[in-house]
């Protein structure tokens, strides 16, 4: 800015200059009064160019004054440090130790948790180590690349995980970035400790890499000479490595061994078959926008207004889309206002807590993991916002909110997700919401407070039904049949973002006080839809 500034003013001062000498060379009245007009105008340019001038100087002296200050901290704690080199590293840890609280650090359950959440987007979305590594997602750049470190570090922390299947692609990761890597970030001998150690233990073991995979490893290629393989490597690097000189041996006994049994193939590669339950990989594919109900369903659905009687909504009826039928799951659109979802995101967030459920055998509050959100209760009365938004639920369903649970607010962030379930309560099963002598949870109305960017999709695993979230819109269904009875086809989940965040409020209906709204029957379900 100074330099435009003073070029201006250098363009400025020519000019003036021959505006002046164009003055003292004319004689008519008229040209200087002209002359002496532009001056003036000329003038207010200059002044103003000053000021700015002024103002950019002093900003650089506040600046300078800012740099000095810190050069004078930094050269008194030099001084201190050069006197006492440990008693100023022990003052500063205490001094540290005592602040700690006041800043926020990411804790080692974090980085675990980042792990897990990983392995998941990773498995759920098919995603490529190496494009994850260099911060691309489906062929996006989100991210900034990682380095050979960072690649250990998910190595790592998969590996305290029990997962030693992704402990060895990250590893094998990490190897690869090291060969780019000018400034090495982490110590080869340290990716191969990791690389030969799981390696081994993915040969040992069947493993549960998450609660619905297993991994079957077979032992074609001796997963035990690669693990010693890795390890001869490790000590070429580090000749006294203690625990890869005890693992080299008995790595070698059970070569040993097994060289004196028949050995079945010598085919040198590694098969791992991912052994997923078909409604597993039923619903990845369904988060994955793989699977859509067929032609036949579809064609029947349609999209409608809807006024449900109230004379309000003749005006402005609600623009309803079914996404399925029988069960009948409904799409509203335009139902909650951006200054709505604006208030309500505001007065959940200060009260977030992460999701937790409760253990049937301790009564603890614990963490799982299929279920990763954090969610907030608002009352109605907390806000005419929260209050217009309830009403809006009744407006839409025609159902009483009188027995209605408060509004839940959920927040998922990358690799937040919730695995399948359904909303209502099994007979026999001491839900929360049981203890309210409201019944059961008849309906479930889910507005969407934001666009995901990718992944983040509600999806009904038994119908291959995908809701994309959509800002403003409200997902509708019955939970129950009519006989009061369970639905067991309304299994949904909330896919994991991949990229982006994910808002959503659920407003769970109860039965009682709908009897006359929603009339009970007693016919009973088909029997192959009854829980
Ligand atoms: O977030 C979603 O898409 C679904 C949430 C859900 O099913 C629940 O909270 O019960
Ligand atoms: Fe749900």
């Amino acid at each position: 800015e100074l330099f435009t500034a003073i070029a201006e003013l250098e363009g400025l001062l020519h000019t003036e200059h021959a505006l002046i000498t164009t003055i003292c060379a004319k004689s008519s009245y008229s040209e200087l009064f002209t002359a002496i007009a532009e001056l003036e105008g000329l003038l207010h340019t200059e002044h103003a160019l000053i000021t700015t001038i002024e103002k950019y100087i002093a900003a650089q002296e506040r600046k300078i004054l800012l740099l000095k200050k810190y050069v004078d901290i930094y050269i008194e704690q030099y001084e201190k440090a050069s006197q006492d080199v440990q008693a100023y590293v022990e003052e500063f840890i205490t001094d540290f130790d005592k602040h700690k609280n006041d800043f926020k650090f990411p804790s080692n359950e974090d980085l675990n948790g980042a792990a897990i959440a990983l392995a998941r987007l990773q498995d759920m979305y098919e995603l490529d180590i190496s494009s994850l590594a260099n911060g691309e997602i489906n062929g996006v750049k989100c991210a900034t690349e990682l380095t050979a470190a960072d690649c250990f570090e998910i190595g790592r922390q998969s590996y305290n995980n029990g997962d030693h299947y992704y402990t060895r692609l990250w590893m094998m990761e990490a190897d690869e970035r090291l060969k780019r890597e000018v400034n090495q970030s982490v110590a080869r001998s340290e990716i191969l400790e990791y690389l030969a150690v799981s390696t081994f233990q993915l040969g040992t073991t069947s493993l549960d890499v998450s609660d619905y995979i297993l991994c079957v490893y077979h032992k074609i290629l001796g997963h035990v000479e690669l693990a010693l393989h890795l390890t001869n490597k490790l000590l070429e690097l580090i000749p006294t490595h203690e625990k890869a000189i005890g693992n080299k041996v008995y790595y070698e006994k059970i070569i040993a061994k097994s060289n004196s049994v028949q050995r079945k193939g010598d085919d040198e590669t590694v098969i791992i078959i991912q052994n997923k339950t078909e409604h597993r990989l039923a619903y990845e594919a369904l988060c994955r926008g793989e699977t859509t109900p067929s032609d036949k369903i579809l064609a029947k659905l349609k999209c409608r207004y809807l006024d449900n009687g109230n004379p309000f909504l003749k005006i402005a009826p609600f623009k309803v889309e079914e996404a399925y039928a029988k069960p009948d799951i409904l799409i509203f659109h335009d139902v909650m206002a951006d200054d709505e979802i604006a208030t309500i995101k505001a007065l959940a967030q200060p009260r977030f807590q992460r999701a937790a459920v409760q253990n049937v055998h301790t009564g603890d509050m614990e963490f799982v993991q299929y279920r990763i959100s954090k969610s907030a209760w608002l009352e109605d009365m907390e806000h005419k916002h929260v209050a217009d938004v309830v009403q809006r639920v009744e407006d839409m369903t025609g159902l009483t909110m009188e027995t209605a649970e408060e509004l839940q607010v959920v927040n998922y962030g990358i690799g937040g997700h919730y695995d399948p379930h359904h909303d209502f309560a099994r007979s026999g099963q001491i839900a929360g919401f049981s203890k309210l002598g409201t019944g059961n949870r008849i309906a479930t109305v889910l507005f969407y407070m934001s666009d995901v960017a990718q992944g983040g999709a509600t999806v009904f695993p038994y119908l291959d039904v995908a809701l994309w979230p959509k800002k403003g819109a409200a997902a509708f269904w019955y939970n129950l049949h009519s006989s009061g009875e369970g639905d067991r086809m309304t299994l949904h989940a909330a896919c994991p973002v991949l990229t982006g965040s994910k808002w959503v409020s659920n407003k769970w209906i109860h039965e009682l006080g709908q009897h006359f709204r929603r009339p009970c029957d007693l016919k009973r379900p088909p029997p192959e839809l009854t829980a």
